[in-house]
């Protein structure tokens, strides 16, 4: 929903949505009338994508913009390159425009920002716009629109990748010969929104402990495709690690999944986005591709913990229109979790009990309430985390040093932690699990 304060995360959060909104330079020149002069007719923006459409502050002043937003640290340098990659598909800027505009900013931008990979700005199935570097690492350098080259020669973030289009992904699934589903069966995809800071063990469990439970008790249903889709920095909870990172960490802990894959939408919007809308959003790229033939369409499921729809009921948290949606057109599959009580908590609601067939209960068989939280704690007492998150995900936090308080007080790279406070404009929240944090300046 545009315009939506994003909601502050648990305790402490602030509003760093106010961070990324940088006061960037107004530009004379519309993006419209500098899309003429540039190339911008080689791309198809009318399909049916989440293309933003280029800010007003692109044109001549292009490089004051980025100036400007680099200027803002971490979080401006993400919403830079968001915002950048939009404006390279929009009005088709030569490298060589945007070589200049980079060479001119005072900072030189972060490299794994430019290795991001920006799906928001897919204008189509092949119209995959891909801010990489000349040396060509990212595998889907081919389909980049149009060729946008790194400035700076330089090594990539060590194994730095991009992972699978979700909409050939699902497509796939769906069509694969061994998609357990048939007549009658709506094949589904359920989708994880959440921090992931890091994502640990328990949140890819919840996946399998999902589709398990489907798979035995809702013969209806066949749960073909999971999406991890890990929340845009202005959501602003503590402790969330740079996007670039936890984006990074997630590709890593689904790398050996067939069935789980990371959706980067969410993230590199250019504000926060309601969950509602990231469900929207995933339906209509799930069922982008799939077959002419498919008798069905692919639903798209929220999959969360207990502790989530406890949120539902937090006055100001959700609004009322998109719990609705939420629940009556996409449905939630919810895991118990230690310390929230799923049918109380259903009961109590109005919106929630008017709905409770909507909603598919996952008993945890064997407790683990292992959480990023945890894994926080250990990382901060130089603690072990082995097989609390996927040994990839270990390795990656050990080699950047992430979640390490010394590290984070003077010795860490601009972009691997999000430190820079913001003051509090959003409401803050009462209620159980989210406590209030009036005022907060972060
Ligand atoms: N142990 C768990 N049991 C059930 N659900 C979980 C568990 N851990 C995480 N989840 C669910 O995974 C989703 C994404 O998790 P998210 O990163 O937002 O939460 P978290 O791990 O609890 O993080 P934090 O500890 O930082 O609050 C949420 O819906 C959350 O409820
Ligand atoms: N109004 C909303 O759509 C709304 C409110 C609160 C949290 N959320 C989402 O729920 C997830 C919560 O993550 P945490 O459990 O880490 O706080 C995030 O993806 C966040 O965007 C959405």
């Amino acid at each position: 929903m545009p315009g939506q304060v994003p909601p502050p995360g648990h305790a402490g959060h602030r509003d760093a949505a106010a961070a990324c909104r940088t006061d960037m330079p107004v530009e004379t020149t519309t993006a419209a009338a500098a899309a003429t002069t540039h190339n911008a007719s080689a791309m198809d923006l009318s399909s049916p994508s989440n293309y933003r459409p280029p800010s007003p502050h692109l044109s001549s002043n292009f490089a004051n913009w980025i100036t400007a937003s680099l200027a803002a640290g971490p979080e401006g340098t993400c919403m830079t390159f968001a915002r950048l990659a939009a404006d390279v598909v929009a009005l088709g800027l030569s490298p060589e425009q945007l070589e200049a505009a980079l060479a001119a900013a005072p900072n030189q931008p972060p490299l794994d920002m430019l290795y991001l990979r920006w799906p928001g700005f897919t204008s189509g199935p092949s119209m995959t716009a891909t801010v990489t570097t000349s040396a060509g690492r990212s595998p889907d350098s081919d389909a980049m629109t149009p060729g946008v080259s790194d400035p700076r020669p330089g090594t990539p973030p060590p194994g730095h990748d991009v992972g699978p289009s979700v909409e050939d992904f699902a497509a796939e699934r769906a069509s694969s010969p061994g998609s357990n589903y048939g007549a009658g069966v709506k094949p589904l995809v359920l989708l994880a929104c959440g921090s992931f800071s890091p994502i640990t063990n328990m949140h890819l469990r919840i996946f399998e402990m999902a589709r398990d439970h489907i798979r035995l008790n809702h013969p209806e249903l066949a749960a073909i495709a999971g999406i991890v889709s890990p929340v845009h920095p202005a959501y602003a909870k503590p402790n969330l690690l740079a996007p670039a990172h936890r984006l990074r960490l997630c590709r890593l802990a689904t790398a050996t999944s067939d069935w789980l894959v990371v959706d980067d939408w969410e993230m590199s919007q250019l504000e926060w986005t309601p969950t509602a809308r990231v469900l929207k959003h995933v339906y209509s790229t799930v069922n982008l591709n799939i077959p002419a033939d498919s008798p069905v369409d692919i639903g798209v499921m929220l999959l969360c913990g207990a502790d989530l729809i406890d949120s539902f009921n937090v006055p100001g948290l959700w609004a009322d229109e998109d719990l609705d949606e939420i629940i009556s057109q996409h449905g939630v599959v919810v895991i118990e979790r230690q310390g929230t009580d799923l049918k109380a908590v259903i009961a109590a609601s109005p919106i929630l009990s008017k709905y409770k067939d909507r909603f598919i209960v996952v008993p945890q068989l064997l407790n683990n309430d292992v959480s990023s939280t945890k894994v926080r704690e250990l990382l901060s007492k130089q603690m072990s985390i082995r097989y609390l998150v996927p040994d990839s995900v270990a390795e990656y936090i050990a080699e950047h040093n992430l979640f390490n308080p010394a590290a984070a007080a003077g010795t860490s790279p601009p972009s691997s932690q999000n430190t820079s406070p913001a003051p509090s404009t959003s409401p803050p929240p009462a209620g159980a699990g989210l406590p209030a944090d009036p005022g907060s300046t972060g």
